[in-house]
Parts: C-alpha cells; sequence; structure tokens
C-alpha cells in the first residue's frame, strides 16, 4: 500500500467498468500514473478504458463526456508550477471541474492529478520503482472504494 495516511481499502472491481482519462504533460510520469491506474483496476477485476486529452485543464469536459458511459472514472494529470500564476489556475479550474463533473453527474472520480512544485515532488507520486507513493494505485481504489460505498447505499 502506498505512502503515511494512505486509506487502507478493499476494493473489488468485479463487473465495472472505468474509464481512466489520463493528459499528456511530463510523459515518464504521466505513464506511471496510467499504467499504475490501469493494473490497480484490471487486478480488482474491472475493465479499464484510457481516453488521452492534451493538459490536465481539459480533463474536465472529457470526464463530462464520458461520465454516462462508465460506472466510474479515473481522473490522471501532472502539472508543474512554473514561472506564472497559470500553475494555480489550471490546478483550480481542473479541480473544481472534476468536482463539477462527479456532483451533477453522480459519477465517481477518482482524482489522481499530481500539482507539485517539482519534478521529484511528481516523481515520488508516481508509483515508479522508487517512488514512495502511488497516486495512481489510489485513485483507482478509490473509485471502486466508492462505487461499493453507493452498493451498500442502495441495498
Ligand atoms: N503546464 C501544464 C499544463 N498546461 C496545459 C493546460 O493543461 C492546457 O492543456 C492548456 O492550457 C491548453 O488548454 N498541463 C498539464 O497537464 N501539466 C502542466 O504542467
Ligand atoms: C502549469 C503550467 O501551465 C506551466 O507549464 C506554465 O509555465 P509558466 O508559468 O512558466 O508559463
Amino acid at each position: 500500500m502506498a505512502g503515511s495516511g494512505s486509506p487502507i481499502l478493499t476494493v473489488d472491481g468485479t463487473g465495472r467498468r472505468i474509464a481512466v482519462v489520463a493528459s499528456s504533460w511530463h510523459d515518464v510520469i504521466m505513464a506511471a500514473l496510467v499504467d499504475n491506474a490501469v493494473s490497480t483496476l484490471e487486478d480488482a477485476g474491472a475493465a479499464a478504458t484510457v481516453v488521452r486529452v492534451p493538459g490536465t485543464f481539459e480533463l474536465p469536459v472529457a470526464c463530462r463526456q464520458l461520465a454516462d458511459h462508465f460506472d466510474g472514472l479515473v481522473a490522471l494529470g501532472v502539472v508543474i508550477r512554473g514561472g506564472t500564476p497559470h500553475f494555480d489556475y489550471v490546478c483550480a479550474g481542473a479541480t473544481q471541474g472534476i468536482i463539477d463533473v462527479m456532483t451533477r453527474t453522480g459519477t465517481p472520480i477518482g482524482f489522481g492529478v499530481l500539482t507539485c512544485d517539482t519534478e521529484q515532488q511528481a516523481l515520488a507520486r508516481a508509483g515508479l520503482p522508487d517512488s514512495p507513493e502511488n497516486k495512481g494505485r489510489e485513485a483507482a481504489e478509490a473509485v471502486l472504494a466508492t462505487l461499493t460505498a453507493f452498493d451498500a447505499i442502495r441495498t
């Protein structure tokens, strides 16, 4: 299980159809996030479909297009601060946009967007062999656990 503070979840993905929506900046880190999310979903018995978008700012619109066609989504991105406030707007816009899709559609979205000041911070959370944390796995586990919780609520 990933780093300190990560919840201990028992996740079952049997019969679930999950779309992994992934941005395309910082390709090495993104590849690790996507690979870990997909393997976590498939190891849990879910069917995973990967959909790529240009950047993290485009994640919400892609999530909205997919939310009615999948049981759940995983949103993955890597945003690394540059020299202007652009980082703040991309991160805030994507985060609020993903929240809006989730609350308006009722489709759970595992949040796997890394918002980092440095590349080193992102690498440490990517689930690479020497990464202390695995945010791709965490986001995948979260969406499956949420769907399980929904089942309990509905019974
Ligand atoms: N700087 C990063 C970006 N910027 C691009 C935006 O996400 C967006 O694609 C652009 O503004 C066009 O609409 N995106 C990332 O995912 N990561 C970054 O570090
Ligand atoms: C977070 C970003 O969009 C980043 O690439 C912007 O860099 P800058 O603020 O130097 O334009």
